[in-house]
């Protein structure tokens, strides 16, 4: 394959209503679009999903843009690349910077799956045309609210409810939440807001037939975590800091990963995705896709990806219509009864909506032959 145009558009779509967490708050979500052309004319899509803000991960979108065009990109131009997976080797002088190389490396999948004819269902080995579902809710003003919004999810057929928590918003929501539904698959994700100080907190929280507890403590913490899992019997899923394979191992081994929550991005694309995918499948441990407010495009990816043997928890994949009024693709994702379906076109299955892009964003040639 040989690259002859890199373009990407800077697009910002308003959220339909604000999600706040344990650290920000956010109105908008920015995403760079990538669209890669071989010499055939095969365009391949990917999104770069790094917030504004570095409040989640190190990485923000102006700082993966730059290492993306300054460091990346002329390691993958004029290279002839056989297979995607030839792409994260060529990265190696690059630390860090993983949904920077995710953004290329995903985009240069599509751009192999569409030369191939091959759906990425069908290059993922998919198990299902369709995948179960649920939505991350964040954190609301008071329980009334929450209460409210939970039950229109319940009611509109998600599988599995995740609630933002933050010290002081954590016990009294769960319970309610619990209490209101008693047979709903709940869990939480603190986004890394408590420290050792607050085991008290875990400890009733465990009271609550939860599925899961995401990420309570440090960003890059494995020691607490696993103290903290010897305490509690709810299982403790990890986000924040897992950006590798190595990372699923250490936290195996310190006996912390009850769960792991898994974003291509965050972990550098689908070459280091597709490891921690095989090391949970062999090992039997929960693994469910994991999202970043993706457009249409990387959404695409993420229910392709997750809709592989070796996921087997629904994941934050929610429908389009639960984060945008208008999307930047043609096609949508619709919830049926808990479900999305898997595309089944040739590579992500999805198309640009150049009406959509020129609505909300800006175009930029970054290479051309
Ligand atoms: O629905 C989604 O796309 C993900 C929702 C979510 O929980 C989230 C959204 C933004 C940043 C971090 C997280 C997270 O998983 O921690
Ligand atoms: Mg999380």
């Amino acid at each position: 394959m040989n690259i002859t145009k890199i373009e990407s558009y800077r697009i910002k779509l308003p959220l339909l209503s604000p999600f706040k967490t344990s650290y920000g708050y956010l109105t908008h979500k920015a995403m760079d679009i990538l669209v890669v052309t071989d010499e055939l004319g095969n365009q391949g899509f990917g999104e770069l999903v790094a917030f504004e803000q570095p409040d989640y991960t190190e990485e923000t979108l102006e700082t993966a843009r730059l290492v993306l065009v300054h460091h990346l990109l002329p390691l993958v131009i004029n290279k002839n690349i056989h297979h995607p997976n030839d792409v994260i080797p060529l990265f190696s002088v690059v630390r860090g910077n993983w949904m920077a190389k995710s953004a290329i490396e995903t985009t240069i999948w599509d751009m192999y799956a569409k030369r191939q004819k091959m759906s990425f269902a069908k290059l993922f080995h998919s198990q299902s045309t369709d995948i179960e579902v649920g939505v991350s809710i964040g954190i609301q003003k008071s329980i009334f609210d929450l209460l409210a919004v939970v039950s229109g999810y319940v009611d509109a057929g998600y599988r599995r409810i995740k609630l933002k928590i933050a010290p002081n918003q954590d016990i009294s929501f769960v319970k309610a939440v619990r209490e209101a539904f008693p047979n709903i698959l709940l869990m939480v994700d603190a986004n890394s807001a408590y420290t050792l100080n607050d085991v008290s907190i875990f400890k009733e929280l465990d009271c609550y037939e939860l599925s899961m507890i995401e990420q309570p403590f440090g960003y890059s913490d494995f020691l607490e975590h696993a103290i903290l899992q010897k305490q509690i019997k709810t299982p403790i899923c990890l986000d924040e800091n897992i950006r590798s394979v190595e990372d699923v191992i250490l936290a195996h081994h310190l006996g912390s990963l009850g769960a792991v929550n898994l974003k291509i991005s965050r972990v550098g694309g689908i070459f280091q995705a597709q490891k921690i995918v095989d090391y949970c499948n062999e090992r039997g441990l929960m693994l469910w896709c994991g999202g970043m407010f993706e457009s249409g495009v990387g959404r695409a990816l993420n229910i392709a990806f997750a809709s592989q043997q070796g996921f087997n928890f629904p994941g934050d994949i929610s429908a389009s219509n639960r984060y945008f009024e208008e999307d930047i693709i043609n096609e949508s994702f619709v919830l049926d009864n808990g479900r999305i379906s898997v595309p089944n076109k040739d590579g992500l299955g999805v198309s640009l909506n150049e009406e959509m892009l020129s609505k909300y964003g800006t175009h930029h040639i970054l290479y051309q032959v």
